[in-house]
């Protein structure tokens, strides 16, 4: 399958990004209004943030949802052997970086406030017309909107070609913001294919989570999606960096469910299936 990529500032933009989330569960958008030095200078700076021994002062901790989360032992390979560390608005964020990550959740979170946006001006009115609120409004005030920055250990020596460095799953908020990451591997199943998502440094994919599924009974899929492998073998650590954007917690997805209540069940559902379940985000490893 070919991909189609939206550029944000092409006339009739939203339009085909409402499409493509409608058809695929997903977009992929170039020239995004962020400021272009921030992901690569954040990859750079938390590359050198999670090498030092300085990330464990941040250990997520019982309790806690921010922080410092550590891969893995090594053991079983069907895990998904990564480190990450879950900003939130309000939450810790490490001294040792600059303000490059907080900077890029706001300009993001902005982003996804426009592109939810997109959904009002130019959806299909029967599917938007159910939604309880204007979809950009779904995240005003909403605080588990989280900013995963994860890397994924190189894989190793040994490890079968066909085993996937994150397990094929969808995300449960309403939709994820992803800028490219630094080692290509991601792919969504569309029309029953897995198919490479490699744009090029600067782009965004955008991916239909659950929740916007559910609110819209189906007319947005989810996109499911694993994180394969180089070709080469062993390979490099990966630095990948989503945005998962979540509604705020009063906000009725379904008629017998609040935003909030979808996620503490589907968190409780992911750890039941031995899933090391993040709140947040998606679950980050299983087991
Ligand atoms: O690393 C990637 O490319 C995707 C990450 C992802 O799907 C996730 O963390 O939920
Ligand atoms: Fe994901």
């Amino acid at each position: 399958m070919t991909l189609t990529e939206v550029d944000y500032r092409a006339p009739g933009a939203g339009p085909e990004f409402d499409r493509s989330l409608r058809r695929t569960g997903f977009a992929v958008l170039r020239n995004p209004p962020i400021d272009p030095t921030l992901v690569p200078t954040i990859y750079h700076e938390w590359l050198a943030f999670l090498d030092s021994d300085a990330k464990l002062a941040y250990a997520m901790d019982s309790g806690r949802v921010d922080g410092y989360l550590a891969p893995p032992p090594p053991g079983p390979i069907n895990r998904d052997r990564k480190e990450l560390f879950h900003i939130y608005r309000d939450g810790r964020y490490p001294a040792e970086v600059s303000p490059a990550g907080m900077r890029y959740f706001r300009q993001a979170h902005e982003l996804a406030r426009t592109l939810l946006g997109w959904l009002d001006l130019h959806g299909d009115p029967q599917v938007t017309r159910r939604f309880p609120m204007p979809t950009a409004g779904m995240i005003d005030g909403s605080e588990a909107t989280v900013l995963r920055v994860q890397r994924y250990l190189p894989q190793p020596a040994g490890t079968p070609g066909g085993v996937p460095r994150a397990l094929a799953h969808t995300d449960i908020n309403l939709v994820t913001l992803l800028p490219t990451p630094s080692r290509p591997g991601l792919q969504i199943l569309v029309d029953d294919e897995w198919t490479d998502v490699c744009a090029e440094p600067g782009s965004l994919v955008v991916q239909v989570g659950e929740m916007l599924e559910a609110v819209s009974g189906g007319a947005y899929p989810a996109a499911l999606h694993q994180v394969m492998p180089e070709p080469s073998g062993a390979g490099d650590s990966r630095i990948s960096m989503p945005l998962f954007v979540h509604p705020a917690d009063h906000v009725r997805i379904l008629p017998d469910r609040t935003a909030g209540q979808f996620r503490h069940d589907r968190l409780a559902e992911l750890r039941a299936q031995n899933w090391v379940a993040v709140a947040g985000g998606s679950a980050a490893t299983a087991a």
